[in-house]
């Protein structure tokens, strides 16, 4: 397994949780405002909370050192936030360990960051962060990527344009979990988490997982997909 954990869990936002993915999955995390996918991330990435077991192809995850850390397993939080006026060009870079010229120059054409590179990252607008630190999380070619509403905040062009990305990215062999909301989008996603009061409630093949009454029930939707109403 590329990654597992057992009994993830972080007191009063989210249950002991069982949770394993393969190679290349491409795991879509969905669930009301408030039902734990932040928590959920954020404790795969041993961030916060704690856990009987959490491993990245088969270590502890607490047992690797920051440099290696940085290239099994890679974070992006929902804020987006840079405060500093680091210019673009070294965001990209920040790593515990060097970066590969090539996959950084990979993610500045696929996102098209040239125009931004000397740009100051505080001085740019909230989708242009999620791009710039989109390319710094894919640069690094982890081999879990965890990101936290990599959607959001895009405009229409962009959320086709990454979906696109994160879908050649676990063809390579990434393994990806991204909490979204936009249920149109679950379809691209293989397998779907979906969440709710801070448990993994549904877990397999999109198509299925998003078809089920407890789906819609969840998120208070009548229908189906992808045509819900209130
Ligand atoms: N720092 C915190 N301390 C205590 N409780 C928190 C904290 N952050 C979130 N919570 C609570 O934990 C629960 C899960 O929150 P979480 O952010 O994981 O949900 P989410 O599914 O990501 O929500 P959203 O869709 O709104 O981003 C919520 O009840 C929330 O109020």
């Amino acid at each position: 397994m590329r990654i597992e954990a057992r009994a993830l869990r972080m007191a009063g936002r989210l249950s002991p949780s069982d949770f394993a993915a393969g190679e290349g999955e491409l795991i879509g995390l969905v669930g009301p405002n408030g039902s734990g996918k932040t928590s959920f991330l954020r404790g795969l990435a041993g961030i916060t909370g704690e856990a009987d077991r959490l491993c990245i192809d088969g270590e502890p995850l607490c047992s690797l050192p920051p440099a290696a850390r940085a290239h099994r397993i890679a974070y992006l939080p929902a804020s987006r936030l840079l405060e500093w006026p680091i210019p673009v060009s070294r965001v990209l870079r920040l790593s515990p360990s060097p970066v590969e010229e090539d996959s950084v120059e990979r993610m500045v054409a696929h996102l098209e960051l040239e125009p931004l590179l000397d740009r100051p990252s505080n001085a740019l607008s909230t989708g242009e962060r999620g791009r710039v630190l989109l390319g710094r999380a894919l640069a690094l070619e982890p081999s879990v990527l965890l990101l936290d509403e990599p959607l959001a905040n895009l405009d229409p062009y962009w959320v086709l344009k990454v979906t696109d990305l994160l879908e050649d990215a676990a063809a390579g062999g990434t393994t990806i979990i991204a909490a979204l909301h936009d249920l149109a989008l679950v379809g691209r996603f293989g397998r779907l988490l979906l969440m709710r009061e801070g448990q993994i409630i549904a877990d397999g093949k999109s198509e299925k997982v998003a078809n089920e009454p407890l789906f819609a029930a969840t998120f208070r939707l009548h229908g189906a997909a992808p045509s819900w109403t209130l």
